[in-house]
């Protein structure tokens, strides 16, 4: 069985590829899972295409192995694109999910639903030694709900209602997120390259 190495340190996320890679009949292995703490990579781009590279191609470049990153985050549309990039840190540092959600809805206050409009993008970067770094992305459109719900998931899914559902992500659960999530939909973009690896 193959391993694939993700440059991340997302549990979240981290659980989230193990699922989608097993379907692949690949390992998918994240930083938490290394003995070596490697140096943490200062997400300093300005696109999620630039700060994926900087995770992948970093951990790349220590190791010479294939590596997978992910730089992911949520846009709001009524707050002219934010957190966007600065997603993890919204609410200023040490990032904490919590504090991230209750300034977004803070600032949300009581628009109404159709000014709530938002989305989850997904920039997977793929570096492999040698080769120049692949980009595939996803989105997931839907809006943003008026307090917290459910107790599934990571970061931004008790607020996030997917377009064509009335429940948050964090109620949905796991099966329903990764068959509709940002991250699924990019992952689905990269599948032609891992069945060329089999
Ligand atoms: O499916 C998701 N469900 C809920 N929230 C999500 C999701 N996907 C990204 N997000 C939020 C979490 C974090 O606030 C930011 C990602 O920031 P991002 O820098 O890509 O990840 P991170 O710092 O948590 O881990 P790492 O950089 O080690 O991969 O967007
Ligand atoms: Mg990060």
């Amino acid at each position: 069985m193959k391993e694939l190495l993700i440059a991340t340190k997302n549990k979240g996320k981290a659980e989230e590829f193990k699922v989608f890679f097993e379907r692949y009949g690949i390992i998918a292995k994240s930083l938490l899972d290394l003995q070596e703490d490697l140096p943490d990579i200062e997400e300093t781009g300005e696109t999620f295409e630039e700060n994926a590279a900087l995770k992948s191609e970093g951990i790349a470049k220590i190791l010479n192995i294939p590596v997978l990153a992910d730089d992911s985050g949520l846009v709001i549309d009524a707050l002219g694109g934010k957190p966007g990039i600065y997603s993890a840190r919204y609410a200023g540092e040490p990032k904490d999910d919590k504090k991230n959600i209750e300034k977004v809805l803070r600032e949300l206050g009581d628009l109404p639903v159709e000014k709530r409009t938002a989305r989850f993008v997904c920039v997977l970067s793929l570096s492999i030694p040698g080769n120049s770094t692949i980009y595939k992305k996803g989105t997931c459109e839907g809006v943003i709900g008026f307090e917290e719900k459910g107790i599934h998931g990571f970061g931004y899914d008790p607020i996030f209602i997917p377009e064509g559902y009335n429940q948050t992500l964090a109620e949905l659960g796991p099966d329903e997120k990764n068959k509709i999530s940002h991250r699924a939909n990019a992952i689905k973009q990269l599948e032609e390259w891992i069945q060329n690896q089999q």
